[in-house]
């Protein structure tokens, strides 16, 4: 008999039509509505791969509902969302997507830094909303980019990228990481700080650090107190790693100037978030790996990683 794969997304047909050549597939295919979670625990139990996006949790729960399990791959490369120690005790391969997603995402970091440094929404929205009505030499003026320090937290795939779209503007690059990355450094001009220190001397701080508990709340009410008063937060990364409430708090009482956020801590944000409401603040629903060809690039990679970890043969990037 086949093995089964689920698909917890709709895919394109293509990617499905490779995968049902050598595997019987089942997949959630209501595209406005995500996999409620008693569809998934059902579903898992007879499959011997899962294809997830980062939305569902795989917990000891759904582990638990699958015994027949043997791989489980994100389609991401951050893999916060899934129980890898659960899964490496119970010998499933866990897999990501690395690399391909890189580039897309240095450019939604950089397009969101320089959107909250010049107030793009509130621009837009102040002539949407028909308050242009005269000019004023102080109006909806914003932060430099050129000629600034951009402090990168976690400075690997896509903090490298991103320092090279910011050397390209004539910033100053810092980076905190936990090892030194001297190819990048002499690539982009990049300098080593120590994490107070990057937080201390920039202007824009860009967090690209992968989430664990270890980092957790890493940017509390301490670290944005170290930070300038006009200085502009931009997280691209994960949402835990910022204290959102701390992070409020700084922003309402003016302690930094502004923030630019593709993600949160809790995901799909709720529309009270007070974060919302803030002018100086620029959301965006986790779209930084968002263009039409990085999208196809992750689901091919996802599945071939699936593909290759079942039939036991090619590369697969695995995280386990
Ligand atoms: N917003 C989005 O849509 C989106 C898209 C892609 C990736 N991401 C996030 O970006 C993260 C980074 O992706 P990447 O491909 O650059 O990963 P990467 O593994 O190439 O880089 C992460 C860097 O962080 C460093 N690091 C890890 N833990 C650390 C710690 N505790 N202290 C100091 N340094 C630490 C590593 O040494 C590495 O250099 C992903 O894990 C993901 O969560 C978000």
């Amino acid at each position: 008999m086949r093995e089964k794969i689920y698909i917890t997304r709709k895919l394109p047909a293509g990617i499905v039509k490779k995968l049902e050549g050598n595997f019987y597939i089942d997949m959630w295919d209501q595209e406005e509505k995500a996999i409620p979670r008693d569809v998934l625990l059902d579903k898992v139990k007879d499959s011997q791969g899962l294809l997830c996006m980062l939305t569902e949790t795989i917990d000891q729960e759904v582990l638990e509902s699958a015994p027949n399990l043997k791989v489980i791959s994100n389609m991401a490369v951050g893999y916060n969302n899934i129980d890898v120690e659960e899964a490496t005790k119970r010998g499933i391969a866990v897999t990501n997507t690395p690399g391909v997603l890189t580039e897309t995402t240095a450019d939604l970091t950089f397009a969101l830094l320089m959107a909250t440094a010049r107030r793009l929404v509130e621009a837009s929205d102040y002539l949407r909303e028909g308050q242009w009505k005269t000019w004023s030499p102080m109006q909806l003026t914003g932060m430099d980019i050129h000629g600034a320090t951009l402090g990168i937290i976690g400075f690997g795939r896509i903090g490298q990228a991103v320092a090279k779209r910011a050397a390209g503007f004539g910033m100053n690059i810092l980076y905190y990481n936990r090892s030194r990355k001297p190819e990048a450094e002499r690539q982009t001009g990049a300098q080593f700080s120590e994490l107070d220190d990057v937080l201390r001397e920039s202007d824009f701080i860009s967090i690209l650090l992968p989430y664990s508990s270890e980092v957790h709340h890493l940017i509390s009410a301490k670290e944005l107190s170290l930070m300038k008063k006009t200085a502009i937060l931009v997280n691209t990364a994960r949402g835990g790693i910022v204290n959102e409430d701390a992070l409020y708090d700084a922003l309402k009482n003016e302690n930094i100037w502004a923030a630019g956020l593709d993600v949160f801590e809790k995901e799909p944000v709720n529309p009270n978030n007070p974060l919302l409401k803030l002018p100086n603040v620029v959301t965006l629903p986790h779209i930084g790996s968002a263009s039409i060809a990085t999208r196809m690039k992750m689901a091919e990679l996802a599945a071939e990683n699936l593909h290759n970890a079942l039939v036991g043969s090619g590369d697969v990037k695995r995280v386990n």
